[in-house]
């Protein structure tokens, strides 16, 4: 096929509805490994990696990808570390200028099972949610190869969160979630204040709070076997002070109510 037959070829098949965004920070252990894993899902899914500068190259692997598969694996490059909050932001900006309808968070290292995508893809196109979380303690603690020390502070941290702020959430910072494109279109997202995981649970709150149908679906967290974590005090105590300022803030606004859906799932 002459290249511009192949690009052709391209510009005619329907984008897939999915988009899989993923935010690295030298993950080049596992970058070229999740991308592939995503395209190969039953229900097509495209991947949009979010890179912070990562000074291990990940982004020159991404590239790869994208030229083996064009159309399919885009990229955004940002000059440094800002946050895995601000990472998915601007993911989810992009996402919603090129029209995608059902928009995944998930970690590039393998802990959230690509295979899972398929579950929480079917909690919203099919059963009717907004949010599908993919929970590590909705059916007791389904966490494999993490120390103990952190097993106990993220199950109690989401404890804590669902305790202070009434949502009826049990994997509150969970990073494996989709989203149908009306909840991030409706949540202000230019509001969202928090970086680090506390992110996460901002915007479930928020989700919550406008109305949005929430689904967990459960799933086995693994420890990451490439690469390593990012998680750190700072992290950790700004999701814990900022779960009451969220609470507080909540009491003193509104949330405009969820749009009503008229598509009967
Ligand atoms: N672009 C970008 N990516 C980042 C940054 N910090 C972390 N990441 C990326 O975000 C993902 C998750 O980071 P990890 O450092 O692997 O997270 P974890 O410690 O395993 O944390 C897990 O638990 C958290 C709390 O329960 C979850 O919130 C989180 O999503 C994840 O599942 C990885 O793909 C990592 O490369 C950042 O500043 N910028």
């Amino acid at each position: 096929m002459l290249a511009t037959d192949q690009e052709a070829a391209i510009s005619t098949k329907p984008q897939p509805d999915c988009l899989v965004i993923i935010p690295t920070y030298n993950e080049r252990e596992n970058a070229a490994a999740i991308i592939e894993a995503v395209l190969r899902q039953p229900h097509p899914m495209d991947v949009l990696i979010v890179d912070d500068g990562s000074p291990d190259g990940t982004a020159a692997i991404v590239r790869e990808k994208m030229a083996v598969h064009p159309g399919r694996v885009h990229i955004i490059e940002r000059s440094g570390k800002l946050g895995l909050g601000t990472a998915y932001l601007t993911g989810f900006e992009w996402a919603l200028g090129h029209g995608y309808e059902y928009i995944f968070e998930m970690d590039a290292d393998f802990s959230h099972n690509p295979d899972d995508l398929m579950r929480l893809y079917a909690a919203c196109a099919e059963n009717g949610a907004d949010v599908a979380v993919g929970s590590r303690y909705l059916t007791g603690v389904n966490v494999v190869n993490w120390p103990m020390s952190r097993v106990i502070m993220s199950y109690g941290a989401s404890k804590y969160v669902r305790l202070v702020t009434g949502m009826p959430v049990h994997d509150t910072t969970a990073g494996f979630v989709c989203y149908r494109a009306a909840v991030l279109r409706h949540m202000h997202l230019d509001r969202v204040r928090f970086k680090g995981y506390a992110f996460q649970i901002e915007m479930k709150f928020t989700a919550y709070k406008h109305g949005f149908r929430i689904q967990e679906v459960p799933i086995v967290f693994v420890n990451r076997v490439l690469g390593t974590s990012k998680m750190s005090s700072g992290i950790f105590s700004e999701a814990m002070f900022g779960v009451i300022k969220l609470k507080l803030y909540s009491l003193t606004h509104s949330y405009e109510p969820a749009p009503q859906r008229n598509d009967n799932r």
